[in-house]
C-alpha cells in the first residue's frame, strides 16, 4: 500500500454567511515538498490554512494530514501553523522563549513541565532562527520579521512535519527573509512538507518545489514555472475570464 500524501484536501467548501471563500478545493501535497500558495487578496488562502488547522469548519469536504484527521495530527505534534501576524495578540505578556516552548506541549504530557530535551529543542530552534539573544524579550517588543521567526522557531521546536505558513515574508526585512528561507529549506530537506502563502511571486521559484494558484478554487497546481505562466496569473487575479 502506498503511503497517503502528507497533506490531502478533498472537496473543501467554506462559506462565511453569503461569502463563498472556498469552492470545492482539492489538493494533494507530497512529503518533503515546499508548495507556494498564491492568489489575489481574498482568494481564500488564509481560509484554506484555517480549515486545515481546524480553526474554520468547512461546509463540506475533508482534510487529512498523513492520513489522519487534523486534530489527531495536531495532538501528535505533526501539524505546525504560522498564522498571519494580525491574528496574534502581540500585547499578550509572554516571552519569545515561552512561545517557542509552546511547540513542545505535545511532547510534555499533562503537567506541561519542560524536561531537558524540551529545553534543548527550544534552544536549538532559537539558534537556528537567530533569536537566541532575544529569548527573554516580550513578543510585543519585537519587529515584524522577528515575530515571524518566533513562530517558525515554535514549529521547529515542535518538530512539525506538515507546516503551514501564512505570509511568512510579509513585513519582513531581507535578513529575516533570508533566515526564514534557509530554515524552511532545511526543514524540507529533513523531510517536512510546507505550504507557504506569499505575495512575493518573484521569490516562489527560488523557494518552492511546486505552487498552487487559488481563486476560491484551485486554478492551477504544478511547477512554479507552470503556475506563474502569465495566462494562468491573469485568470487567477481576475484580469481574464475563466475558460474552464
Ligand atoms: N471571518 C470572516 N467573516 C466573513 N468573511 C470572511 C471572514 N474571513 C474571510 N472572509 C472573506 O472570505 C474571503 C477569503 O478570505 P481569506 O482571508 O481567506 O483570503 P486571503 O486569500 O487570505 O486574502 P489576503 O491575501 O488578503 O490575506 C474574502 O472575501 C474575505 O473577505
Amino acid at each position: 500500500m502506498t503511503a497517503p500524501p502528507a497533506l490531502q484536501v478533498r472537496g473543501v467548501t467554506v462559506r462565511y454567511g453569503d461569502v463563498l471563500a472556498l469552492d470545492d478545493v482539492s489538493l494533494d501535497i507530497g512529503r518533503g515538498v515546499v508548495c507556494g500558495l498564491l492568489g489575489a487578496n481574498g482568494s481564500g488562502k488564509s481560509t484554506l490554512f484555517k480549515t486545515i488547522a481546524e480553526i474554520v469548519t468547512p461546509q463540506s469536504g475533508s482534510v487529512r494530514i498523513h492520513g489522519l484527521p487534523p486534530a489527531r495530527a495536531r495532538r501528535r505534534g505533526l501539524l505546525g501553523y504560522v498564522p498571519q501576524s494580525e491574528q496574534v495578540d502581540w500585547a499578550f505578556p509572554v516571552r519569545v522563549v515561552d512561545v517557542v516552548m509552546m511547540g513542545r506541549y505535545g511532547h510534555m504530557g499533562p503537567t506541561r513541565r519542560p524536561r531537558r530535551a524540551d529545553h534543548e529543542a527550544v534552544a536549538e530552534a532559537l539558534e537556528r532562527t537567530g533569536l537566541t539573544a532575544l529569548a527573554h524579550r516580550q513578543i510585543g517588543e519585537l519587529s515584524g520579521g522577528q515575530r515571524k521567526r518566533v513562530f517558525v522557531a515554535r514549529g521547529i521546536a515542535q518538530g512539525a512535519d506538515v507546516f503551514l505558513l501564512d505570509e511568512p515574508f510579509a513585513g519582513v526585512d531581507k535578513p529575516s527573509e533570508h533566515t526564514i528561507v534557509r530554515v524552511l529549506r532545511d526543514m524540507r530537506d529533513a523531510g517536512a512538507t510546507l505550504l507557504v502563502s506569499t505575495h512575493d511571486l518573484a521569490g516562489v521559484a527560488g523557494l518552492c518545489d511546486e505552487a498552487v494558484l487559488l481563486h476560491r478554487r484551485v486554478v492551477a497546481h504544478g511547477s512554479p514555472e507552470q503556475v506563474l505562466a502569465p495566462e494562468t496569473l491573469l485568470r487567477a487575479f481576475g484580469l481574464q475570464e475563466e475558460t474552464a
